[in-house]
C-alpha cells in the first residue's frame, strides 16, 4: 500500500493527525511507563504463551518496517491469560528502532529510551473473524512489546538479522519458516499493560498492550543490520530504514497495570 505517511520531516508523527484524527484521541499508543504510577493488580494472572504450533510464512519489508507474517490457520501461535478474555492469534511480529543504538523505542519506562521494540501483533479470534474487523474494535488486537538493548548477540535472531539483505527494498518479500518468536522473549515475563493504539496510521484504538519489563540483549552489529534496509524502492533515492519509531502519547487519565508487585 503506498503510504501517504512516513517518518521523514514532512510526513512524520507530527503530522499524521491530518489524516487520522484519531492520532490526537484518547488512547493512543507509545506512552512513557512512569513505573512509580503503575498499578499492582493481583488479578492479572500469568500469561500464556502457546507458540509451539508456528508456520511462520515470510519476512517482509513493507515501507515502514521489517515484519514477519503468520499462516491465519486455527492451531496458530496464541496468547491469552494475563489481561486478556480472550484467546489472540499471532499475526505478524516488526521492530521499530532508531539512528543510533541509544534510542529506537516506541514505549519508554521511565524516560528511559531503549534501541529497539519488538511487536508481537495478535487479534481476538474469539469474537472476531478477520484481523481487519479485529483491528476496529476496542478488544480486538493484543500486541506484546519487548525491549531490545545492545549487549550479547542473540542466536534466536540471528535467523531475522541474516535475512534482512533479502529485504532491503520496500515491498521485498522472502521466504522464512518454521520461525518461532518464543526465543525473542526475555526470560522474565513480568509486564505493564494498558489500553492504547496501534502506533502507526490508521493508530485505530483497538490494542491491549502487555511490554515486558525485561530488555532483551541483541549485539552491534545485529542492530546495524536493520539498519541498512531501505524505506524506498529500488531505482528510487537511498532512504535508509531507522528512526520508524512514535514517539509516547498522552496519557489522558489512562491507568497502567503492573503484573508483578
Ligand atoms: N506498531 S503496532 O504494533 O502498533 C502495529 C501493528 C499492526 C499494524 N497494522 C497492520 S498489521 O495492518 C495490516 C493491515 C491492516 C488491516 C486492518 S488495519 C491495517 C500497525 C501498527
Ligand atoms: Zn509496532
Amino acid at each position: 500500500t503506498s503510504n501517504c505517511w512516513g517518518y521523514g520531516e514532512d510526513d512524520g508523527p507530527f503530522f499524521w493527525h491530518k489524516g487520522y484524527p484519531i492520532a490526537q484521541g484518547n488512547r493512543q499508543s507509545p506512552i512513557n511507563i512512569v513505573t512509580s504510577e503503575t498499578v499492582y493488580d493481583s488479578s492479572l494472572s500469568p500469561l500464556i504463551v502457546s507458540y509451539e504450533h508456528c508456520t511462520s510464512i515470510s519476512i517482509s519489508n513493507n515501507g515502514c518496517s521489517v515484519a514477519v507474517e503468520y499462516a491465519d490457520t486455527e492451531q496458530g501461535p496464541v496468547i491469552e491469560g494475563g489481561p486478556l478474555s480472550d484467546a489472540y492469534r499471532l499475526k505478524q511480529f516488526h521492530f521499530h528502532w532508531g539512528h543510533k543504538d541509544y534510542h529506537g523505542s516506541e514505549h519508554t519506562v521511565d524516560g528511559k529510551t531503549y534501541a529497539s521494540e519488538l511487536h508481537l501483533v495478535h487479534w481476538n479470534t474469539s469474537k472476531y473473524q478477520t484481523f481487519r474487523e479485529a483491528a476496529a474494535a476496542s478488544d480486538g488486537l493484543a500486541v506484546l512489546g519487548v525491549f531490545l538493548e545492545a549487549g550479547e548477540e542473540h542466536q534466536g535472531l540471528l535467523k531475522i538479522t541474516d535475512a534482512l539483505n533479502m529485504v532491503k527494498f520496500k515491498g521485498r518479500t522472502a521466504d522464512l519458516k518454521e520461525f518461532n518468536p518464543k526465543c525473542l522473549l526475555p526470560k522474565n515475563l513480568k509486564y505493564w499493560t494498558y489500553p492504547g493504539s496501534l502506533t502507526t496510521p490508521p493508530l485505530h484504538e483497538s490494542v491491549i498492550w502487555i511490554v515486558f519489563e525485561e530488555p532483551i540483549e541483541v549485539a552491534k552489529k545485529q542492530m546495524e543490520k536493520f539498519r541498512m534496509l531501505l524505506f524506498s524502492q529500488e531505482e528510487e533515492d537511498e532512504k535508509f530504514m531507522e528512526n520508524n519509531f512514535r514517539p509516547p502519547q498522552p496519557l489522558k487519565g489512562r491507568q497502567v497495570c503492573a503484573s508483578y508487585n
